[in-house]
């Protein structure tokens, strides 16, 4: 199997796409033969640029240039295939953006390759010797791959997995001659006459899924369905939509996390409010005796940022503080960075991505403040949880799947300023009596969000798909699949 991403946390992470990136991998790895593509970044050829062996290569298609594919193995053993074409990826900035935080104006380029590069490789025009039986693809930047098998999507079959449908990868018709859609194959058009490569990729793969339960469902309806939920309804009443919960790799751990001076396990209350303490002193709060909220996040519209900018003053004269990291809209980034003027010593915002402040974060502060407005998933609530920090969201998406309201964790049901604040009133009597606060604080570390059991799903789901291909009779013969049969449709 090939994992087409365009993020994994090894290399380079923009959110949490690469997260699941590093850690589904390696899960699913025990199961199938597994290997990563990924564009060669600067920063992934600063990993492995020196290890790397050249294996493959890819012709040009109308203006998608030529690439090579180098190969190299990480130290766990994982086999990551880079593709590699300086112009393209050899830039400083995001996978998706420039340093300022605008998008590459070839971005259509830049993917499209990806998609065809990983076609080519399962269609074995790659010169490579290896060849996958199945290509798990993410997001809209490696959906057009389902549109480069050109009618071979039965011999290699496509999983697509949706971790976000906001972002649908939407280009001008101009583009479709570009990377190479005849007038007959090409991607459905919207009402302004452009391109969408996430539409096209939810049309054509084998199957589909997403990254929670809830969300699978949302997504069929408006306004989850993001102008795609027509679509969406159609390939589920075909059996072909799932929902797998991500998980969270081993290295959330409160007890073994470098990125903490005092690491502690369930119950050791004490050790954890020194965290707190070690925190506020970090960050420039004043010490005291209320609730710290945390946020960390992509500052985007999505996340609901503007509606903790509206609650904050009621956390602040409630006697609690806030403390926010996030990097993303320009905009919300400079609205954030206004309120530790108004509230010094009790609000602080840091511009910035920085994993190991974030740890620091979970660890110490008591709430995690997620009003996101939609929430595929999210893994910052399930991170928060194993450190003992309570989430307070929105009833949404993978919200739902993983925060047990009153138990681990406190859910709203509407993302409005009120409901927000109502739930902060939650929070705050819940700080107010430490058994509760300890007993659910506890129940959140209890919490498994493992990457085994969403490992063990993706594993039975390649499995399942690839019984059902017609031309391997081999397959035939394959042993039952033994997980829980979530996927007897197919
Ligand atoms: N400034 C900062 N500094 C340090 N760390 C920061 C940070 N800002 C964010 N992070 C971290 O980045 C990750 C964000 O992951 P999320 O799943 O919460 O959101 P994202 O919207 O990027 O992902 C999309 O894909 C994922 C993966 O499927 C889905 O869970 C999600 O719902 C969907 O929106 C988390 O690990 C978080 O802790």
């Amino acid at each position: 199997m090939l994992f087409v991403t365009t993020e994994m946390t090894d290399f380079v992470k923009a959110g949490g796409l690469g997260d699941v990136s590093a850690a589904l991998p390696r899960a699913v790895a025990r199961h199938h033969d597994v290997r990563v593509l990924i564009p060669g970044y600067p920063n992934v050829l600063a990993v492995v640029g020196k290890s790397m062996r050249m294996v493959g290569k890819t012709r040009g298609y109308h203006k998608l240039p030529a690439c090579q594919i180098a190969e190299a193995t990480l130290s766990d053993g994982l086999g990551v295939l880079v593709l590699c074409n300086a112009d393209l990826y050899e830039r400083e900035g995001s996978p998706y953006a420039d340093a300022s935080g605008h998008g590459w104006a070839d971005n259509d380029i830049r993917f499209a390759t990806l998609s065809y590069a990983a076609a080519e490789i399962a269609l074995k025009h790659a010169h490579m010797s290896w060849q996958p039986d199945l290509l798990h693809l993410n997001d809209w930047p490696c959906a057009l791959a389902t549109h480069y098998l050109d009618g071979e999507s039965e011999a290699v079959p496509t999983v697509l997995t949706i971790h976000n449908l906001a972002y649908q990868g939407v280009f001008p018709a101009s583009a479709a001659a570009h990377i190479g859609l005849s007038a007959r194959r090409r991607i459905d058009h919207d009402r302004h006459g452009r391109i969408s490569f996430l539409h096209e990729g939810i049309a054509k793969a084998t199957y589909l899924s997403t990254v929670s339960e809830c969300y699978a469902k949302q997504i069929t309806e408006p306004p989850c369905g993001c102008g795609l939920d027509v679509l969406l309804r159609k390939r589920a009443s075909e059996g072909r939509l799932t929902g797998i919960v991500n998980g969270i790799d081993h290295s959330w751990d409160p007890q073994h996390d470098p990125a903490l001076r005092i690491p502690f396990a369930i119950g050791e209350w004490d050790k954890r409010h020194e965290n707190t303490q070690q925190l506020r002193d970090e960050l420039g709060l004043r010490q005291q005796d209320g609730p710290l909220f945390a946020v960390i996040s992509r500052m985007v519209q999505q996340k609901g940022v503007d509606l903790i900018y509206e609650a904050a003053p009621q956390i602040i004269a409630a006697g609690g503080q806030l403390a926010l990291i996030g990097r993303g809209d320009p905009a919300i980034e400079h609205s954030i960075a206004r309120l530790p003027r108004r509230f010094p010593g009790r609000v602080v915002a840091h511009i910035g991505f920085e994993e190991g402040l974030a740890r620091r974060m979970f660890a110490g502060a008591d709430f995690l403040l997620m009003p996101s407005r939609y929430e595929p998933c999210g893994l910052s609530q399930m991170y928060a949880q194993a450190y003992g920090c309570l989430p307070v969201a929105h009833a949404t998406g993978g919200l739902i799947d993983t925060i047990e309201d009153g138990i681990t964790g406190l859910l709203f049901r509407d993302a409005t300023v009120s409901e927000l604040r109502r739930c902060l009133q939650r929070a705050f009597r819940v700080f107010a009596e430490p058994l509760l606060l300890n007993a659910m604080r506890g129940a959140a570390m209890l919490e498994k969000h493992g990457w085994d059991v969403p490992g063990r799903q993706y594993a039975t789901l390649y499995s399942r798909i690839l019984l059902k291909r017609p031309s391997d009779p081999s397959a035939q013969s394959a042993p039952p699949v033994r997980e829980k049969d979530v996927y007897a449709h197919l």
